[in-house]
């Protein structure tokens, strides 16, 4: 096949760019990403033979090799794993498959500076462009295990890359950086120092489980693996998890962490656990420091890797966790399965879901940890991940209790330190039966809400709460120690001391007084609204809706609807504030005249108010403006 030119993706060519004038500083970084892809296919050979014996690959010496020469100035890193076929090479290095790269894009060219640029590539896969960093040329020979084909695949990192068949391509993987002249000022390193390689190598993939053996020159440049001299294996291999706590430093959690995850910043925390027993595993897992792009995305991919007895059997391992714990990074190595098991056995394996419950534990109380005793490792956590663990009070009654023990919530008691419930509850006033909250899109419209007014008022806390989650969790839970929570927006809501004779009173005779027009604006507002009552919650605002309280809130009817349900519309209540002029000057209207036509168009009006101020919409614009309008151009 002769050699054909192909266009980068536009997406991939931005990349390419930004790697070639880097926005990363650490350019050595470039290694890791070569040999971690390398690792990568060599686990995937291993698991590919395990699966089907009849596979025509050698899989007796896999390993990782590094050569440099320094006469040519080039550096390979070659692996006898997996390989690639020609289309293969064509998708996967050509073009970016990642969805969220335009984004990535965008947000890059918006970072402010160089550390939030860094922060940002580390989210996405950009592993083998990052060659571009320090290479003028990339050069990969690739033959997929079981064919007889190889690949050559080229670029100068410009606007095309070109392929080309192979025939005398080993199997696996073999990728040549053409690099660069040395220029330590911009960190671009001297990679043809064996020094170099040895010490980045140690840095960053000492626990690769394959061996990264580098070559002594060869001087011809061309690197052939027949090459006489001993290679020097530069890593321990020691899987970082069955290794005792003290015997690793952070930085090589670290690295591990990056290898999984790809994030290129540190993790938050990192959580080792051991069994021993019946069933035997280790595990390590990592609470990342931010948040990934995806992370509400349908296809999100779990971050937890499953070994069975050192051997990588598969990454996303979705039975370890439950999917609100989606974000945890790491590895889990388990003695007793059998290397040929499936998701779907893991699924059903009574010891895998024993394993699970652990780990989450494990999990939960790590957070329960940072809340206790690193206030700042907690904010950061709830920022990034408070959303997501919310997930779990929905769908894991099992661990409820201690997922709300690692729970804050936004409330009006502070501006900006968020409130546990237990907290809540210590504060609760005599005689206050139930925890109340507030529902809404952000804490200045839920703040200012006229459901609020009376709490304000009263002084009674309220929890601002503004997650999509929210709305699902608060009738999930339904109560904590005994109180019930409770939204200020639903049902009927009493703030005054029971027993107080004097308001009972009071309130007897407002609803004498006002019966003829509650009854008959019930009559008006039919359509949208099921009862108009007088209302307990209200001192400044003339009027607001709430729902009932069992009903579904309009925030879920729209979440259940965004989901493609079918949900019919629930109508809501119209409460007045009996003590308010507009309300007043309504009875007075209603009782005296017989036509009552401007009358209807008032309470229309102030229906329609009330679902504004709480943050909704009217029904009809156009109509609301019109009404509105008339009304202002009779005060001039
Ligand atoms: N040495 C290799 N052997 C076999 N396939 C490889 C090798 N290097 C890369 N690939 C394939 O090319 C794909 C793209 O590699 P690239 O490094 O650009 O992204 P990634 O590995 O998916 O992400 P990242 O390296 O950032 O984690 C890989 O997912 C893999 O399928």
């Amino acid at each position: 096949m002769p050699t054909e030119t192909f266009e980068f993706q536009v997406e991939a060519r931005q990349l390419l760019q930004l790697m070639i004038h880097s926005v990363y500083s650490n350019k050595d970084v470039f290694l890791r990403e070569l040999v971690s892809n390398a690792s990568d296919a060599l686990d995937k050979l291993r698991l590919e033979k395990l699966r089907d014996d009849s596979l025509d690959a050698d899989v007796s010496d896999l390993h990782i090799e590094i050569d440099v020469d320094k006469e040519a100035r080039t550096l390979t890193v070659r692996d006898n794993g997996i390989g690639m076929s020609y289309d293969e090479v064509g998708r996967l290095i050509g073009t970016i498959a990642n969805s969220g790269t335009a984004t990535f894009l965008k947000e890059l060219r918006e970072a402010k500076d160089a550390a939030g640029a860094e922060g940002l590539i580390g989210q996405f896969g950009v592993g083998f462009y990052s060659g571009f960093m320090v290479a003028d040329e990339v050069t990969l020979v690739t033959r997929r295990a079981g064919e007889s084909q190889g690949t050559r695949w080229t670029s100068r990192g410009e606007a095309t890359y070109t392929l080309q068949t192979a025939d005398d391509a080993p199997q696996g993987t073999s990728v040549t950086l053409h690099l660069k002249p040395a220029d330590p000022e911009n960190q671009l390193h001297d990679y043809t120092s064996p020094w170099q390689i040895r010490e980045i190598v140690k840095r960053y993939s000492d626990f690769i489980t394959w061996p990264i053996r580098m070559v002594p020159e060869t001087g011809d440049g061309d690197g052939d693996s027949d090459t006489p001299a001993e290679p020097e294996t530069l890593n321990s291999m020691k899987a970082l998890w069955a290794r005792s706590r003290d015997e690793v430093s952070d930085d090589e959690y670290h690295e591990l962490y990056k290898h999984i995850s790809h994030d290129w910043r540190e993790p938050l925390e990192t959580i080792r656990l051991q069994a021993e027993g019946t069933f035997e595993y280790q595990a390590l897992l990592f609470v990342p420091s931010h948040a990934p792009h995806d992370l509400f995305t349908r296809d999100f991919k779990r971050g937890v890797q499953l070994y069975v007895k050192r051997v990588f059997i598969m990454d996303d391992c979705e039975a370890l966790l439950p999917p609100y714990l989606r974000f945890v990074k790491g590895v889990v190595d388990a003695a007793d399965l059998s290397l040929n098991v499936s998701r779907e056995i893991l699924q059903q394996d009574r010891h895998i879901r024993m394993m699970q419950r652990r780990l989450t534990k494990k999990v939960l109380s790590t957070v329960k940890e940072f809340m206790t005793k690193d206030r700042d490792r907690y904010g950061t956590f709830w920022r990034e991940f408070g959303t997501v663990l919310k997930e779990g009070l929905v769908t894991d009654s099992e661990n409820r209790d201690a997922i709300l023990a690692a729970s804050s919530f936004a409330t009006t008691h502070s501006d900006d330190e968020p409130t546990t419930l237990a907290q809540y509850v210590e504060r609760m006033k005599d005689g206050q039966e139930d925890i109340y909250y507030i529902t809404g899109e952000s804490r200045q419209s839920i703040q200012n809400s006229p459901h609020m007014e009376a709490f304000r008022d009263k002084g009674i806390e309220v929890l601002l709460l503004t997650d999509a989650v929210d709305e699902v969790w608060v009738d999930a839970v339904g109560e904590y120690e005994g109180k019930r929570l409770r939204s200020v927006a639903k049902g009927e809501i009493d703030l005054d001391a029971k027993g107080d004779e004097d308001a009972d009173e009071e309130r007897e005779k407002q609803a004498e007084e006002y019966a003829g027009l509650l009854g008959w604006m019930g009559e008006q507002l039919d359509e949208d609204i099921k009862e108009v009552r007088l209302s307990t919650r209200l001192t400044v605002s003339a009027a607001c809706v709430v729902s009932d309280a069992h009903d579904l809130t309009p925030a879920l009817e729209n979440m259940y609807r965004a989901m493609g349900q079918e949900v019919p519309r629930t109508k809501r209540i119209l409460e007045l504030n009996p003590g308010h002029p507009l309300v007043k000057g309504l009875n007075q209207a209603y009782k005296e005249r017989e036509d009552r036509t401007e009358l209807a168009e008032s309470v229309e009006l102030l229906h329609t108010l009330a679902v504004l101020a709480e943050g909704g919409q009217s029904k009809d614009p156009a109509r609301f403006v019109k009404l509105v309008a008339d009304r202002l151009e009779r005060t001039l």
